[in-house]
């Protein structure tokens, strides 16, 4: 097993690590291409990214990015849609040009966009893919159950995935959450050079205990993970609460 296994105290250091990975990366190789990820998780290391943008001029301008997932339905400038979140936490804040930012295609024709940003992915490697982690296991929008084969794809959410994410983005409102979405699939989130995966808080104790300790099944998406040979996972003491080794 390949992965490195970061325990820190807080969702502040675990922000903290990630970004010395990141900016580093970003610094040793002015040109990579950064898988991202949405979510509240992700939030401060943007946060951080955008700060050191700011005070120490660390640059985007030859970095490409390449989003995870876009729920479907939502347009652009809707408030919840990832592409508005990715603008607002990041993209606005540094020096990235607008046509080196991807992001799935949220609505229209599923089917052909799915392939564009298949073909889009396959010419362009991430040197880094970042992920967060559902609280039932999900990385992207792979909920349980989606084959290891899956790229890019319409999915339907599950119920405590609309749970969650009701409760951290929509005020708690069931009915406003989209109900599916499109994301990178397993296989394109394989691709990647080097995974980063983010974890923080007791909610997400069960899935993380599975993903490094439990068997490798579809039924716990990121359990993958561990087949790749290069990950490191980034968690706090909550989040690794249930570990046993
Ligand atoms: N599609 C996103 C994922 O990319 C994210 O990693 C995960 C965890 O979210 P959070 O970081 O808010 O716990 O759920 C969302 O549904």
């Amino acid at each position: 097993m390949h992965m490195n296994i970061i325990v820190v105290k807080n969702y502040e250091e675990a922000s903290q690590k990630a970004f010395e990975i990141i900016k580093s990366l970003v610094i040793e190789k002015p040109d990579a291409n950064l898988g991202l990820a949405t979510g509240s998780t992700p939030i401060r290391l943007y946060e951080l990214m955008c700060e050191d943008h700011r005070v120490n001029k660390t640059s985007y301008k030859d970095v490409n990015t390449f989003n995870l997932d876009e729920y479907y339905g939502l347009k652009h400038d809707h408030p919840q849609s990832y592409y508005h979140f990715m603008h607002e936490h990041l993209f606005k804040h540094i020096d990235i040009k607008k046509e080196n930012v991807h992001i799935p295609i949220g609505e229209g024709h599923i089917e052909e966009d799915c392939k564009r940003y298949n073909q889009l992915l396959s010419n362009n490697k991430r040197d880094i893919q970042l992920l967060g982690l559902g609280s039932n296991g999900h990385i992207g929008f792979n909920e349980p159950g989606t084959s290891f084969d899956t790229s890019t794809h319409y999915i339907a959410l599950k119920e405590s995935t609309i749970k969650d994410n009701a409760a951290l983005f929509f005020n708690g409102d069931l009915d406003a959450v989209p109900k599916s979405a499109i994301t990178m699939g397993i296989h394109n989130i394989m691709e990647s050079k080097h995974i980063l995966l983010i974890a923080c808080g007791k909610r997400k104790a069960e899935a993380v205990k599975g993903m490094i300790e439990g068997e490798v099944t579809e039924e716990l998406p990121a359990s993958i993970l561990q087949r790749h040979p290069h990950v490191t996972v980034i968690i706090d003491e909550e989040a690794a609460s249930l570990l046993t080794k």
